[in-house]
């Protein structure tokens, strides 16, 4: 029976304010914390070293047998007490309300084997808390009263950092699986994927059956059916409020994680060690999170794996949230439950901020993906087989929109709004978004890639409409021209009015998948790149850098060199390849560039500030390895700037940035063929041996370490010391996990061209600042533009053409498929 009295009696939970029942809130509300402890399997001994009293769960500390520790939950649960238990008293109460607009997330969280899958799944005889919700749903009171109500469902897996489609047949999934994406309002969607619509429970239960058998699922040494991925089901009803006149929507997520495994144990083959890394990691993530949420940290890593990043909202977010301990008894999964317990005490001070959700007063277009209204939009109940039934929709999730602009706008709904091409007010763009604090000064400046992608796709989506507009008004035209009877009869008139298509054009729909995916596909886009292993990285390189190399043999040199410098995002400390990238641009961008470039603009000496971020290896390694002393990576540059503040990923991206700033800068000469590799690009910086004898040794932990006075340093860039450019000005060095890393910030001076003449001046090589591309994407000039980023001439004028048609962010969808930067991206943005 649940250690749980009287379920009236729970304390309150909520710092916003409390509904009649004690558990429906809106406004601040903290997670609420259940631990339940599952029964002892037939095969396992019973060395229980768990105890519950009431809301309390006691282990024995194993050190010290005399002491216990106390974990204090909002509800504990043993091993006598039943599923039905579990939804009455604690599932149902937060599943009611979806019926205010609410969202609601309920997750599992546990080792493996402690009883996640029972919980959240359960089996024939024992239905878990899926099947009782969607049950529950069709049986309350509200539905059948009112029999106003569209429900359907998505499931989803997330195995080894992937998302698959789990209403889809394994066998239709791409490798890739399918993105995660952000909308402008902070809400997390994924694209593509398929939302059955359900009229009763068992329709569900058939569906829902079959996406189990979809789900990955192994046997290992502690678990006979363990599940390898991360299970995340999503119920949505959606119906109008007469009071509000509006459409509103109620979703609960109900989330089945992967336990986290201890290898040593399991004795996990190679694959089922590669899943086990995959969970462990994203586990180790949801720890990161919670940790940063509870320590008020700037940032909250939720990006860094997709589990965390779909629970987003219910950590800290929008959603009311629910999480469940599971812990299996037995002395042999002590230190797990120690952990789990340690995890979930932590986990008690996360806030959410929960939001009644309105959508768009219109029901949307099917192929965007809002639920059904109506009986219409409803499976028949017959079919559930991929692809024929009628109620499948492959959809994008529709984010809410709860403002009052969308509600009112009419029009707005039948498009997807991150689709519906209106351009953001002023007001818009300035104000952060609803329930976040927002960054500091005008919002636009601290938009995050998502919101630009957001905006990017709605304009790609405007551009594409204007141009099916006018081509359906010349198919008209000509039309009417050739159907008129007789000369001189009346014609229409030379313009044609024609109505805006009330859906997108498939066209304009398969343009956008087409950007997603490309999005989707940047090595970096959602932090993948820093969870990647040094082998996937280099086996990823390789492969972009055998495609490159056949490209470039076929003669599609652009092509090529795109895949060499995705390759070179995943390894950005290959020199060779670095160097094979430059001298290629060279070849190919030669002619225009140095056309371009021997007008000769005001050469002008300025300094530019160079920040670099290097590491050394402790002592121990450099003396084994005297190569190991010299410093590794280098990093960002801004010219006639302070020096820019890098993160420890930015740099590891940037890491070739500064190689290319000092080759650019240091060949004023734009005539320069270039066919011979540039000594510049070998640039390193060392420590002289003095200063590594004098040097502390490394700590493992600790506080940073100030550093020994490391002024006299030497840069190796080929000049002799005295005539060297390169000045080190300041040195700050900090100690962490055995190796010494250090932030210094270099003056150069050195001859470059003035920005905005620099652009006629560098050669084509170089890569431009920001405000050299802008000045050169405003200028118009077709050379300098083909020259950017080695595109062709026909490019290059339609990226004009867009620019001064449209102002800069017409052409942003170009710019963007021909991989400009996202800052570059951002800039243009602004500009319009
Ligand atoms: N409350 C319970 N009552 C009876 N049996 C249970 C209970 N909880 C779990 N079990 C049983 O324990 C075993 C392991 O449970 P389950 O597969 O749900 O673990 P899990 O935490 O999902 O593991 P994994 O993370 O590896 O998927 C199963 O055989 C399940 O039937």
């Amino acid at each position: 029976m649940p250690s749980e009295p009287n379920p009236k009696k729970r304390p309150r939970t909520s710092t916003g304010s409390v509904d009649e029942d004690s558990t429906s809130t809106t406004g601040s509300t903290r997670i609420r914390i259940l631990c339940r402890v599952r029964p002892f399997l037939k095969h396992e001994t019973t060395d229980d070293c768990i105890t519950l009293e009431d809301r309390t769960v006691r282990i024995v500390n194993q050190r010290n047998p005399a002491e216990a520790f106390r974990y204090e939950f909002d509800a504990c649960y043993d091993a006598q007490a039943s599923q039905s238990d579990l939804f009455q008293r604690d599932v149902r109460p937060l599943v009611d309300n979806i019926f205010k607009g609410l969202d609601a997330t309920m997750f599992c969280y546990g080792v493996t084997g402690a009883g996640k899958t029972h919980t959240v799944q359960g089996d024939a005889q024992n239905p878990g808390l899926i099947p009782r919700t969607v049950e529950y749903l069709f049986t309350n009171k509200r539905m059948r009263n009112k029999l106003k109500y569209s429900v359907a469902f998505t499931y989803f897996e997330i195995y080894k950092e992937s998302v698959f489609d789990l209403l889809v047949p394994r066998d239709h999934h791409s490798s890739s699986g399918l993105p995660i994406r952000e909308d402008a309002h902070h809400n997390i969607f994924i694209p593509n994927l398929t939302e059955q619509s359900i009229a009763s429970y068992s329709e569900f239960q058939r569906a829902f059956q079959a996406a189990c058998r979809n789900r990955s699922t192994a046997s290992t040494k502690l678990n006979v059916a363990s599940s390898r991925s991360h299970a995340v089901l999503t119920v949505q009803i959606t119906w109008h409020d007469t009071v509000r006149n509006a459409d509103l929507r109620g979703r609960v997520h109900l989330i089945d994680l992967a336990g986290s495994e201890d290898n040593r144990r399991t004795e996990n083959g190679k694959d089922r060690m590669a899943e086990s890394g995959a969970i462990n990691k994203s586990l180790f993530v949801l720890g990161q999170v919670v940790e940063a949420l509870n320590t008020g940290a700037q940032r909250i890593p939720y990006r860094d794996s997709k589990m965390t990043r779909i629970l987003q909202q219910s950590l800290g977010g929008r959603s009311l949230g629910m999480m469940i301990v599971n812990v299996a008894p037995g002395q042999k999964f002590y230190l797990e439950t120690y952990n789990t317990l340690n995890f979930a005490t932590k986990s008690k001070t996360i806030v959410n901020n929960a939001r009644v959700h309105a959508v768009a007063a219109t029901p949307m277009e099917p192929q965007y993906g809002a639920v059904g209204l109506g009986k219409a939009r409803r499976g028949s109940g017959a079919d559930v087989a991929a692809g024929s039934d009628p109620a499948r929709k492959r959809v994008k999730v529709a984010p809410p929109h709860a403002t009052a602009d969308n509600r009112a706008r009419p029009g707005l709904a039948k498009v997807h709004p991150r689709l519906s091409g209106s351009r953001l007010s002023d007001s818009q763009r300035s104000q952060p978004p609803p329930g976040r604090g927002g960054p500091t000064g005008p919002y636009l400046m601290g938009r995050k890639l998502e919101d630009f992608e957001a905006v990017l796709e709605s304009k790609v989506e405007r551009i594409m409409e204007k141009k099916a507009r006018e081509l359906k008004g010349q198919t008209l035209q000509l039309q009417a021209n050739h159907n008129a009877p007789l000369a001189g009869a009346i014609r229409p008139p030379a313009t044609t009015t024609v109505p805006i298509p009330a859906a997108i054009d498939p066209s304009v729909q398969e343009r956008l998948v087409r950007l997603e995916m490309r999005l989707a596909a940047q090595p970096n886009a959602e932090g993948i790149l820093d969870l990647l292993s040094p082998t996937t990285k280099h086996k990823n390189a390789q492969a972009y850098v055998k495609r490159g190399k056949l490209l470039e043999k076929q003669g599609h040199i652009e092509e090529a060199l795109i895949h060499f410098e995705r390759a070179a995002e995943f390894v950005p400390d290959r020199d060779t390849l670095l160097k094979y990238i430059q001298k290629l641009k060279r070849k190919h961008g030669a002619g225009a560039g140095s056309k371009g470039g021997s007008g000769g603009g005001n050469q002008s000496t300025m300094p530019t500030a160079v920040m670099f971020k290097f590491t050394c290896a402790p002592p121990d390694a450099r003396e084994n390895n005297p190569r190991a002393a010299n410093t590794t990576a280098t990093t960002t540059t801004a010219t006639n700037m302070a020096p820019v503040k890098v993160t420890a990923r930015r740099a590891r991206q940037n890491a070739p940035l500064l190689q290319r700033l000092l080759a650019a800068a240091e060949e004023p000469d734009a005539n320069d063929s270039g066919d011979d590799d540039d000594d510049s690009e070998s640039f390193t910086v060392t420590t002289t041996a003095a200063q590594r004898a004098s040097r502390p040794a490394p700590r493992r932990s600790g506080p940073p370490i100030i550093p020994p006075d490391l002024s006299p340093m030497s840069i190796d860039d080929g000049y002799p010391s005295s005539t060297s450019p390169h000045q080190i000005n300041l040195a700050n060095l900090t100690c962490s996990r055995g190796s010494l890393s250090m932030t210094a910030t270099t003056t150069t001076t050195t001859t470059a061209a003035a920005v905005p003449t620099a652009c006629a001046t560098l050669p084509a090589k170089a890569r431009r600042t920001e405000s050299e591309v802008l000045t050169i994407l405003n200028g118009g000039d077709l050379r300098m533009i083909m020259a950017l980023k080695g595109i062709g001439k026909k490019r290059a004028e339609q990226i004009r053409e867009f620019v001064h048609t449209e102002g800069p962010l017409g052409g942003l969808a170009e710019l963007a498929f021909i991989g400009f930067k996202e800052s570059v991206l951002k800039k243009l943005l602004e500009a319009d």
